[in-house]
């Protein structure tokens, strides 16, 4: 959809729309916004609304605090769950300096700066498509989460034992109607595990989508009396959720990943891709998988994967191929989680996939066996390395890569490696409740 000034004041009007959230996202992934009434709709659509960047984590120093948000007028989506009279909407913005330029800390700027080298480089489009799953939790009498899951369903289970659906019909409704094509619903594997998948779109629509998709989520559960959470890996011993990643590039709208003289119906383009990613996983994982407990994740056993190699059907390989080939052909991969900030994220990707096309990569021989299954010494004698173990090993391995440091960009770099410093260094201070049970007795 492509709007104008005066169709998002006309919407506003015909839609009796009373409050417009103006969002943006922060370096950390946290959605942000504020809300104005429809009667302030002209000046915000002439970017005149202005907020204080200071006290965004990440933004901008309290010296400098004055910052402006520049609506994407084709964001503009109604909340479906909110009131049907004196509507509630939304305008995605982007964050802009005082002097009209875009702010160097806003993850949107990170992600079009990215997506313009792909342009320079004959690239159209760089389309993604994300499978992000998430836990539905029980709260308790103070409506606050537990990690007891709300069903003891596993992959693919339907109701009476799936105790998801209904919640999981409103989201794809609301996100219908919020212009979604949602493409699959499912249970997942571990209970109270759940994923919808919606259609991809070109990088950055896709980025503001799994904002909205993950703000829908959450606010249906909720409306459920169910908590929704896209931690990494919410309970030891079963599956925790990732965000896949499904990436193409198009040039002239057809698939650049396709060649249907290559055996496996890929392109060059396509082996450089991955050879690109696989030589820059390690540097984008402080960002792909930001937590601490992302870690917790990237370990083997539980279909998320912890060692670099590709594959073109092996789900325990980092980056897998799916079969379908034309216009579908796409390079997944696996070792995003849904915490992650998705306009940063995509940066990267782009940026590594780039990368190896721009320096002609080749990626080393496909992984066919059963990655788990091999020993320490067998994946040394594949050449295999493995992720980072540790959000400290991924800051290391970030600062160690320029090209990361780069597409992020200075301001970026240094607040985000600055939080997860901090982030790391308040987990290892702290007594958990493994080190109590393992200690208290015997020593
Ligand atoms: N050319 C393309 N470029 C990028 N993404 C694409 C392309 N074609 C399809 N997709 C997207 O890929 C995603 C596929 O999700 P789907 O769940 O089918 O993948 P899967 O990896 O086979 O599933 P799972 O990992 O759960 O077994 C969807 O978001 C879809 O829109
Ligand atoms: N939940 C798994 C993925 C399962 C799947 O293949 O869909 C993960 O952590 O990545
Ligand atoms: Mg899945
Ligand atoms: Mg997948």
């Amino acid at each position: 959809m492509s709007y104008s000034k005066e169709d998002i004041i006309r919407m506003v009007k015909e839609e009796d729309v009373e409050f417009i959230r103006l969002q943006f996202t922060d370096i950390f992934g946290q959605l942000k916004n504020v809300a104005i009434t429809a009667s302030q709709i002209e000046k915000a659509v002439n970017d005149q609304i202005m907020f204080d960047g200071s006290s965004i984590e990440g933004f901008v120093r309290i010296d400098e605090s004055d910052q402006y948000l520049y609506p994407d007028l084709d964001s503009f989506a109604i909340f479906p769950w909110r009131p049907s009279h004196g509507r509630v909407a939304r305008l995605i913005c982007d964050v802009h300096d005082p002097d009209g330029k875009p702010f160097v800390g806003d993850p949107r700027h990170v992600l079009k700066r990215a997506l313009k080298r792909a342009e320079e480089m004959g690239f159209d489009a760089f389309n993604v498509g994300p499978e992000a799953e998430f836990f539905l939790f029980q709260t308790d009498d103070e409506g606050k989460p537990t990690t007891r899951t709300n069903d003891e369903a596993g992959y693919f289970d339907l109701g009476p034992l799936d105790h998801g659906e209904g919640t999981r019909r409103e989201i794809c409704m609301a996100l219908e109607q919020m212009g979604f094509e949602i493409e699959a619903s499912h249970h997942e594997v571990a209970q109270g595990q759940h994923e919808i998948d919606f259609k991809y779109a070109d990088a950055l629509r896709t980025a503001d989508n799994i904002m909205t998709f993950k703000l829908a989520v959450k606010t249906l559960a909720q409306k459920n009396g169910l908590h929704a959470t896209f931690m990494p890996k919410p309970i030891f011993g079963i599956n925790g959720s990732g965000m896949h990643t499904n990436m193409s590039l198009f040039q002239g709208g057809k698939n650049a990943f396709y060649d249907p003289d290559d055996p496996k119906g890929l392109s060059k383009e396509a082996y450089s891709f991955i050879a690109g990613l696989l030589a820059h996983v390690k540097g984008m994982a402080a960002v792909t998988n930001p937590l601490v407990n992302s870690y917790k994740r990237l370990v083997p056993g539980y279909e998320a994967p912890c060692y670099l190699a590709w594959s073109a059907s092996n789900r325990s390989a980092l980056i897998r191929i799916p079969a379908a080939r034309g216009q579908s052909t796409r390079v997944e991969l696996r070792s995003p989680d849904p915490a992650c900030n998705p306009y940063l994220e995509l940066a990267l990707c782009l940026a590594a996939g780039l990368d190896g096309i721009e320096k002609g990569l080749t990626p080393p021989p496909e992984v066919t066996e059963n990655i788990f299954d091999m020993n320490a010494a067998a994946r040394k004698a594949h050449g295999i390395d493995s992720l980072p173990d540790s959000l400290e090993e991924a800051i290391h391995a970030l600062e160690a890569d320029p090209l990361v440091l780069d597409t992020l960009g200075e301001h970026v770099a240094a607040n985000y490696i600055e939080g997860k410093r901090k982030e790391w260094e308040e987990y290892c201070t702290r007594v958990s409740s493994w080190e109590r049970e393992k200690y208290i007795i015997n020593y």
